[in-house]
């Protein structure tokens, strides 16, 4: 790639009119209004997904009206665009978001979840930054590239799923069947999952980017205890509650093994090692020496913890019926997020060790392994197209890094698809926003979502050129 002359079609500037920008904040505020909220996979708002595929055909005229671009809905609120570039020797992409959010109650929140509203230059609500940023921010820019007259060279697709919160089923799973039975390969896809993290890593002094190029699998394990129900007035010496209680207090006291080794995360930190005072900066660039005590600062922090290891979050407790009656039965659901290092079968036996108890039953209602390792080397077309982009609209960032990706998304149906699959949303993340992501008082300022745009603009018009080279850190 960082031979090859440069392709040069003529350029679209990423600027937009005052006028764009404030259609562009409006169209976004319109879709938080829509609530598209997930509950389970069987309880999904269908009136208001089947609302916002009604809302992107208005506010997106042209994407609609385009001669080379195909939209299809599937799994009946799904959407599939495919972009047909002049350039069929171009192995196509894939772009994803989702249209679904998870609850939110309106308790906490300065403004109601589903307002859309507008306060000092943030936009509330549900969706703001997981994920109706990442679908409209696709949306917007082909609108205003459109508008611009511009045709692709390389086609891609576009892929919103409607149920990525509740594992993607009927959407993501759908999507990827239709495109294996017509027999497309992609050059990669780009999803949610990763940022511009600040203020995440201690010591660490500026922000920097992070492309996950691998995603965390997943188990969500219900353990049951089943136990002669009874009067409590003599109760037996261990109940069902009680045997449950010490299981799940056994896992979360025994933390799955350290896994810190030669995957992504060691790369990235080798990479961050400079932004580091001493001798945080000594311990990373050498860490042939190093390793065993770079593994164990990593698990001071939940964050950083999360990172070097399978995490075990104990997530749901039931049981009981009433105050004075033993209960027969006792559930709990442990949320697993596996390491890439290991596998379903790996934790669960680890699992299984932990609770060393027959009495407590083992039910997977559903897991995935990890995804593989996408390449982040010079040839990862994505990943040097993401960084060079990065580098184009974040010019104040220095550092891109490969990561690990700890939540789970749509990506990981996509993998009989392409062998890159990059996690990336160009945004800042600071731990008090994250902390709204599935939480209170969700927020994305005016100013980040103009550059979330801005960022896409460039990035498909980017996908038509070889990524021009860019300079490792040793030569900046
Ligand atoms: C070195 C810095 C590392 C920082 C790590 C920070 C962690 C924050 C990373 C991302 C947070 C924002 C995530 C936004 C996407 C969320 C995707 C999501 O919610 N997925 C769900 C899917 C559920 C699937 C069905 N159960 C999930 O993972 O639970
Ligand atoms: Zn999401
Ligand atoms: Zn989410």
């Amino acid at each position: 790639l960082r031979d090859k002359a440069h392709q040069s079609a003529p350029r679209i500037p990423s600027q937009f009119s005052q006028e764009e920008r404030v259609a562009m904040k409006e169209a976004l505020k319109g879709a938080i209004q829509i609530p598209t909220v997930s509950f389970s996979p069987k309880e999904l708002n269908t009136t208001a997904l089947a609302e916002f595929g009604e809302y992107i055909r208005k506010v997106f005229p042209t994407v609609f009206k385009t001669s080379f671009i195909r939209h299809e809905v599937v799994g009946e609120y799904s959407h599939l665009f495919t972009v047909h570039g002049s350039d069929p020797s171009l192995q196509p992409y894939m772009l994803l978001a989702h249209i679904d959010v998870v609850p939110a109650p309106d308790e906490g929140w300065d403004v109601p979840p589903f307002s859309g509203l507008e306060r000092d230059g943030f936009i509330y609500g549900r969706g703001t930054i997981d994920n109706k940023n990442s679908l409209m921010g696709i949306l917007q820019s082909l609108e205003l590239l459109l508008i611009r007259n511009y045709i692709p060279r390389r086609s891609f697709f576009i892929a919103l799923g409607h149920d990525e919160e509740v594992m993607g089923v009927n959407g993501a799973q759908k999507i990827s069947a239709l495109l294996q039975a017509r027999g497309v390969q992609l050059a990669f896809i780009v999803d949610e999952g990763s940022f511009i993290f600040d203020g995440f890593i201690p010591g660490l002094k500026n922000p920097f980017a992070m492309v996950s190029v691998s995603e965390k699998g997943l188990i969500n394990l219900m353990l049951q205890v089943n136990t002669t129900p009874g009067h409590s007035s003599a109760p037996p010496k261990e109940t069902s509650i009680g045997i449950l209680a010490a299981a799940v207090n056994r896992l979360e006291q025994t933390p799955m093994p350290n896994m810190f080794g030669d995957g992504p995360t060691k790369m990235a930190l080798q990479e961050l090692a400079n932004e580091f005072s001493f001798p945080t900066n000594l311990f990373l660039s050498n860490m042939w020496l190093f390793r065993p005590l770079v593994s164990r600062l990593m698990e001071r922090n939940f964050v950083t913890n999360a990172l070097v290891r399978t995490t075990t979050a104990l997530t749901m407790f039931n049981s009981g019926i009433k105050v004075n009656v033993i209960p027969a039965v006792a559930q709990a659901i442990v949320n697993f997020r596996i390491h890439p290092a290991q596998t379903v079968q790996e934790v669960l036996k680890l699992a299984k060790d932990i609770v060393a108890d027959d009495r407590v039953q083992f039910h997977v209602l559903n897991a995935f392994d990890p995804s593989p390792i996408s390449p982040s080397d010079d040839q990862a077309l994505g990943y040097q197209l993401l960084r060079q982009t990065i580098q184009s609209v974040f010019p104040e960032i220095n550092i891109v890094v490969p990561g690990t990706c700890v939540v789970s998304t749509d990506s990981k149906h996509y993998l009989n698809l392409t062998t890159g699959i990059y996690l990336f949303n160009p945004l800042y993340l600071q731990p008090q926003s994250f902390r709204t992501v599935h939480g209170i008082n969700e927020r994305i300022s005016v100013q980040a979502y103009e550059r979330q745009v801005k960022f896409i603009f460039e990035f498909i018009q980017n996908a038509d050129t070889d990524p021009k080279p860019v300079p490792h850190l040793h030569e900046l």
